[in-house]
């Protein structure tokens, strides 16, 4: 299934008519420009076009009143003086006489693409659309906003499609309390926000911004608010709070549908939010969220102000909806000092909704509530350099994010004689003999004993990783009759060229190797049933889960909390994922293990398992070739012991992997 892309010129079509410093950063060319990047990066034509259409008034009641909807009628007929008079009544936006017909379009936008999504046109698409909707309330318009079109939409696919459970991933830097209000006592929309709040200094400057405000009644535990209190954040926060907070919860909660206020202005380079993490980020975003819902995602544009760092943005979350290997997540260190108070404040408030987070730790021993500092003064020290921080904003570079170009072919698989090639995949083997050098080397590194079968699956083996190097293959599926064997002898041998790092995991109580854990060219993180006996070290990290991998919530709580981060901060070239006999993991989980690491090395994931394990290929094969994973359903809590191993290791890994950090 492919992906939507839905815009539509007209709306463009409407701007800011008089001064006003608030909302000059609201313009057309934030639209153009973003809708050009995808046509001029080829991606528009390999999305499904989907018209916009118009809201309707029913559409719009499902979430405002009607006197709102009334008095927005009358602005097309408004003078500039009566329209000036009429936003005056709101804050921080602007009426446009066309501006109620481009709200109708993009709320009709957002509509068309959660109809195709759940009908099944499409997996997954974009709405490029403004005016945006986040902030915008029941009676109210705000921030740019008039008809909350994602919040309208979760009332919608709940209404017209029966939809249980929707999760909204709010990563635009501003606080959507639009969307907060009109699900705060509904526990079955989950809304996360992470946003620019500095203690309340920054703009809406709510008091309900902060991470203590979890929701009402039912719905307490179904709203996540991240408060960023310094600017600047990075990559590396970002990800963490992803780890940490969102994803375990977003998996225990199982939605049925995803929809993410993507606005862009959390990106380096924007005036709004004055952070630092790169365009590129919003490909391991969007990634990361591709295997919930089984794939059924739907992102909305909200904000972003910075034409080069918006159009960069887009483009990376589209080459992810589409389903093209993410770029390597580089130089990625620890969460800041800010970001990790943050990430424990909300998992502190957090725990007793989410079996996910029972075991978090209390509050950080500062105390966040004196921090909130007077609004007055600071508020007018800052309006001082105002033009000088712009200048300085706009000043900011960030590389070019890099091409990610789909190789050739998608996924390889090395398959015994008489084993069906699954469809879409790639059969690969030795065209000629094996290199009798190669089966020299083979022979005296790996199979002493073993038949000349091995040396030619092995000497595949050895190709296919040089292709896959190469870029002209992007993953692989390998049956063998030895998988030890087969993972020592692809590991050692992807490990030659000198910038290589090779992220061994294996699933099951099979035998590990030990090899080039020592020098930091392999790391190993094993998940299994048995206390090891291995001597854990930075780069062999067993992982002892009571019922080992059969238990999916334990198990996926340990890839996302701690498998994920050990991953990303690693930043492999070749990641080796082996499933040893007796594992009893699921297909369903198996599919999440495989799609979620494929945010690494560029996608190049190499899986080896045991010849006889027919079972596992077509599902496998699906995972590598891109389609969604398929949802676990709601989680019940892991097992106490399981929950607890995990969080020890942890303890003891966070001075080597600061992507594990949890707590200041
Ligand atoms: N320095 C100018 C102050 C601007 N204060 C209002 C900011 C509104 C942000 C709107 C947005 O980006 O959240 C949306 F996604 F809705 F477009
Ligand atoms: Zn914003």
């Amino acid at each position: 299934m492919g992906t939507a892309l839905i815009y539509d010129e007209e709306m463009t079509r409407y701007k800011l008519l008089w001064v006003d410093p608030a909302c000059k950063i609201e313009v057309p060319e934030r639209l153009v420009v973003s809708y050009g990047a995808l046509v001029e990066n080829g991606l528009a034509d390999r999305c499904v076009s989907i018209p916009v259409r118009e809201a309707t008034d029913a559409d719009i009641l499902l979430v405002h009143s009607e006197e709102y909807l009334e008095a927005v009628k009358k602005t097309p007929y408004m003078t500039l003086e009566e329209l000036k008079e009429f936003t005056l009544q709101y804050g921080d936006v602007y009426f446009h006489p066309n501006i109620y017909h481009c709200a109708k379009l993009a709320l009709g936008a957002t509509l068309q693409l959660v109809d195709n999504v759940m009908t099944g046109k499409v997996r997954n698409g974009l709405a490029l659309v403004r005016p945006p909707g986040h902030h915008s309330m029941r009676s109210a318009a705000s921030g740019f906003c008039i008809f909350n079109n994602v919040a309208i939409a979760a009332q919608y696919v709940k209404q017209k499609y029966g939809v249980k459970r929707v999760l909204i991933v709010d990563w635009d830097i501003h606080h959507g309390q639009g969307v907060q209000y009109s699900f705060e006592d509904d526990p079955s929309v989950l809304y996360f926000s992470w946003h620019r709040y500095e203690h309340q200094k920054f703009w809406p400057n709510l008091r309900e911004s902060d991470f203590d405000v979890v929701g009402k009644e039912k719905g307490a535990g179904s709203t996540i608010n991240v408060p960023w209190n310094k600017v600047k954040m990075q990559n590396s926060d970002y990800l963490s709070i992803f780890f940490h907070v969102l994803l375990p919860v977003a998996y225990e909660f199982s939605p049925d549908l995803v929809l993410v206020c993507a606005g862009f202005d959390s990106a380096i380079g924007d005036p709004e939010g004055e952070m630092c993490a790169t365009p590129d980020i919003f490909a391991h975003l969007t990634h990361l969220l591709m295997n919930l819902a089984g794939g059924k995602l739907c992102a909305v544009l909200e904000g972003g102000y910075n034409l080069k760092s918006l159009a960069q943005s887009v483009c990376q979350t589209v080459h992810s909806l589409l389903g093209d290997p993410a770029p390597r997540p580089a130089n990625l260190e620890g969460p800041c000092n800010s970001a990790l108070e943050s990430l424990q404040c909300v998992r502190s408030a957090h725990r007793k909704y989410w079996s996910c987070l029972k075991h978090a730790a209390d509050l950080p021993t500062s105390d966040i509530s004196t921090k909130r500092i007077k609004l007055a003064e600071d508020e007018e020290e800052e309006k001082l350099d105002e033009v000088e921080k712009e200048k300085l904003i706009a000043a900011m570079v960030w590389p070019q994010p890099v091409k990610r170009v789909t190789p050739p072919t998608r996924t390889a698989v090395v398959l015994p004689d008489g084993v069906a090639c699954p469809d879409r995949c790639k059969h690969f083997s030795l065209s000629e003999d094996p290199d009798p050098l190669v089966v020299q080397k083979l022979r005296e590194n790996f199979i002493k004993d073993a038949d000349d079968k091995d040396a030619v699956t092995l000497s595949s083996l050895i190709a296919l990783v040089d292709k896959m190097e190469k870029n002209e293959i992007c993953s692989g599926l390998a049956l063998v009759r030895d998988v030890s064997m087969a993972m020592r002898c692809v590991a050692q041998h992807a490990t030659t060229a000198l910038s290589n790092r090779v992220l061994v995991v294996c699933v099951g109580d099979g035998i590990v190797p030990h090899r080039g854990t020592d020098d930091g060219k392999t790391l190993v993180v094993h998940f299994s049933s048995k206390e090891s006996e291995e001597q854990e070290c930075k780069y062999l990290i067993p992982v002892c889960l009571k019922k080992g991998c059969s238990d999916a919530s334990g198990f996926i709580q340990a890839v996302l909390g701690l498998l994920l981060p050990l991953g990303y901060e690693y930043d492999p070239s070749l990641v080796l994922l082996v499933q040893t006999p007796g594992s009893g993991i699921c297909d369903s989980v198996w599919q999440q293990l495989t799609g979620l690491l494929q945010g690494l090395a560029q996608g190049h994931i190499l899986v080896l398992m045991q010849e006889d394990e027919r079972t596992c290929i077509d599902p496998t094969c699906s995972s590598l070739l891109g389609d969604a994973a398929p949802s676990l359903g709601q989680l019940h809590a892991a097992p106490p012991e399981d929950v607890e191993a995990v969080e020890n290791l942890r303890q003891r890994l966070k001075a080597d992997w600061k992507l594990l950090q949890t707590t200041e």
